[in-house]
């Protein structure tokens, strides 16, 4: 039986692949949470990986705050890079299988067409700077490994944009969003169950590959389509970056290319809209 290592289990990704988990049970899959797989200690964590001996790991562990990251620049690259850097050197040696997450923050959002896996990154704030960092050692250390760009992920679990907005519209009578960044979003059982078909997939072409729902949004929008599903009655208004100052830049276009995906392993992605209902049933 072939052990799949979930790395972050407790994390949106993490947890809906532990809801597919059932479905699969022709896998030995080990959810492992911060204590079991720690990424911030790289000693620790190599005695761990040799303790688990996983055939395949999921690593969806990451640091995802995307403001912190601009002053715990330390924390957020020892996690998204130096220990990715060291699982798939682990992975590589092991002849074990490797699908590694990274972000569209990997790019500065100055282009204005879907930016495809050749696309040049130029992260613009140290969160996308740590998984750009990441997703080089990963394929350096491992040449097999896939890599997986997502974008404005959501989900039940874990915290998000969608559970932001939900429980704004819900305490307020008015919020604004920001109407200048486009991207699309992806819900996170989405992404599990495309992680899943790849690794039954008859090939494993390693590399990187973008995936994300399909639409091409703004924030603002998104949060339209949440108040339009929860009927909230919440007044959302739409307003430039300028006007909603963070500590980390985000890209304004950072809309992922899914051609290279589709056409290798065959996915169909469904359209954002029809995910997000998912989150109000
Ligand atoms: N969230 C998003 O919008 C996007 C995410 N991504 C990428 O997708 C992947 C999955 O993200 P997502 O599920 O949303 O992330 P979450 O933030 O929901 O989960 C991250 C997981 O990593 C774990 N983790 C954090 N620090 C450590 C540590 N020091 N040691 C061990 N585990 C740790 C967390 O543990 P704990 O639960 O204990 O905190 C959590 O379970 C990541 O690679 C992320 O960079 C890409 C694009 C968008
Ligand atoms: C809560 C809120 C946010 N915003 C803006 C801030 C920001 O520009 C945008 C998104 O807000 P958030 O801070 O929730 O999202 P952010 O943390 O930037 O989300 C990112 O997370 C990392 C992990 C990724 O990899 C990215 O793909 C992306 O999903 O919406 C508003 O305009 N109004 C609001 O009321």
């Amino acid at each position: 039986m072939k052990k799949i290592l979930v790395t972050g289990a407790n994390g949106q990704l993490g947890s809906e692949l532990g809801v597919l988990a059932s479905k699969y049970p022709s896998y030995d899959w080990i959810f492992a949470d911060r204590t079991q797989i720690t990424l911030d200690n790289l000693e620790v964590l190599k005695l761990q990986l040799n303790e688990f001996q996983p055939d395949v790991i999921f690593n969806c562990g990451a640091y995802t705050a995307v403001d912190k990251a601009e002053t715990e620049t330390e924390l957020a690259f020892t996690i998204n890079h130096l220990a990715i850097e060291l699982i798939a050197k682990y992975t590589s040696e092991k002849n074990a299988k490797l699908i590694h997450i990274s972000t569209d923050y990997v790019f500065d959002g100055t282009s204005s067409i879907a930016l495809d896996e050749e696309a040049e990154t130029n992260p613009i704030n140290v969160y996308g700077a740590s998984k750009r960092a990441g997703e080089i050692a990963c394929l350096n250390k491992n040449p097999n490994a896939i890599v997986i760009r997502t974008s404005w992920v959501y989900s039940k679990f874990g915290n998000n944009f969608v559970k932001t907005m939900q429980r704004l519209m819900q305490e307020r009578d008015s919020i604004s969003v920001v109407n200048d960044q486009i991207g699309s979003p992806t819900y996170a059982a989405d992404l599990a169950q495309a992680m899943i078909d790849i690794l039954q997939s008859p090939q494993w072409i390693p590399g990187i590959y973008n995936y994300s729902n399909e639409g091409e949004i703004s924030w603002y929008e998104f949060a339209l389509a949440i108040k339009e599903f929860g009927r909230y009655n919440c007044n959302v208004g739409g307003i430039p970056s300028s006007s909603y100052p963070t500590p980390a830049k985000r890209p304004e276009f950072s809309l992922l290319d899914k051609k290279k995906i589709k056409a290798i392993y065959n996915l169909e992605i469904p359209d954002y809209k029809e995910s997000l209902k998912e989150m109000f049933v």
